[in-house]
């Protein structure tokens, strides 16, 4: 068995994946801290014969769990941001610097797509684009949805937007504290990503498939105009991207990968954003 761990600043998610059929076995979510506790918070790591890490916690927090790991699997690959990868080159001044999440999420969005808009819906939401030619523009980091309740400190922490709520409902003004605040967030992030999205395809002059990812990625995706995708494991297809160890792996599949979606026309996303702008 292959151990996938993608370790977010909120939750540590983590992927059983067999080595053999490709097959995603198992799959579970705690929230992220220090100590990993095998057996309650992971799997059983002796079906484990490698694993593989995406992590943005603090350093000490993947210090100690590649220690605990390395005690019992044979291969612990840890990933991490490079200058150029798989055809992918970073934008970032200092590549080492942007989000190994964000990293993870381009190369898995190049490979399945070619250029790609990658966006990460979690504690933080990060938009990241990606040409054809494989140059990352680099990105926009904003808030996450509950990131941006919690800074209000209204008492609303608590009421999390539901997620089968229709984007409709959510963009009508709130009569009370919590729908204020749950529309307003929400408001905040789609109506940012919508206008980031169009912003980029008219200066770089190209229409790009959007992938959207992360916990809050399906209540986001409803209120998200244009084409896109939701998927669940874009950081785990970066892993498998990076290092492959599956048959399917080396034959360039990622488990999970969605249709690609097929954007706009440059012309539609140019009409809108001369329309909201005459508004
Ligand atoms: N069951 C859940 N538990 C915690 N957070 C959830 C849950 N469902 C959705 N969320 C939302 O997802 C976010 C965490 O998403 P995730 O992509 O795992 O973040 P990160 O990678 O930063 O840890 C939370 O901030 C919250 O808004
Ligand atoms: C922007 C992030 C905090 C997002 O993390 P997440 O919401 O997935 O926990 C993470 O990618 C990060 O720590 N990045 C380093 C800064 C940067 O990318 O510029
Ligand atoms: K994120």
């Amino acid at each position: 068995m292959i151990l996938d761990l993608d370790i977010g600043n909120t939750l540590s998610k983590w992927r059983l994946k067999d080595a053999e059929s490709s097959e995603i076995r198992s799959r579970g979510a705690v929230w992220t801290r220090e100590e990993w506790r095998p057996g309650a918070d992971i799997p059983d790591l002796d079906v484990v014969e490698a694993v593989r890490i995406s992590s943005v916690a603090r350093a000490a927090v993947l210090d100690e769990t590649v220690t605990l790991l390395r005690r019992q699997v044979r291969q612990v690959f840890v990933a991490h941001s490079q200058p150029e990868a798989l055809g992918v080159v970073n934008g970032y001044d200092e590549p080492g610097r942007l989000g190994v999440d964000r990293w993870m999420g381009a190369l898995a969005g190049y490979q399945l797509a070619g250029g790609c808009c990658a966006v990460d819906c979690g504690s933080a939401i990060t938009i990241d684009f990606v040409l054809p030619g494989g140059v990352h523009l680099g990105g926009f980091i904003i808030p996450g949805l509950r990131l941006m309740k919690e800074s209000l400190k209204l008492g609303t922490r608590n009421v999390a937007i539901d997620p089968e709520s229709e984007a409709d409902a959510l963009l009508e003004p709130g009569r009370r504290t919590v729908d204020a605040v749950n529309h307003g967030i929400y408001m905040a992030a789609v109506s940012a990503i919508n206008r980031i999205y169009s912003e980029v395809c008219d200066q770089q002059g190209i229409s790009l498939p959007m992938l959207l990812t992360g916990g809050d990625a399906r209540v986001v995706s409803r209120g998200v105009q244009v084409p896109h995708a939701v998927w669940p494991d874009m950081v785990y297809g970066g892993l498998e991207a990076s290092f492959p160890l599956t048959f399917a792996e080396r034959a360039g599949k990622m488990s999970g990968a969605p249709r690609v979606p097929e954007p706009v026309s440059l012309e539609k996303i140019r009409a809108a954003l001369a329309f909201s702008m005459l508004l």
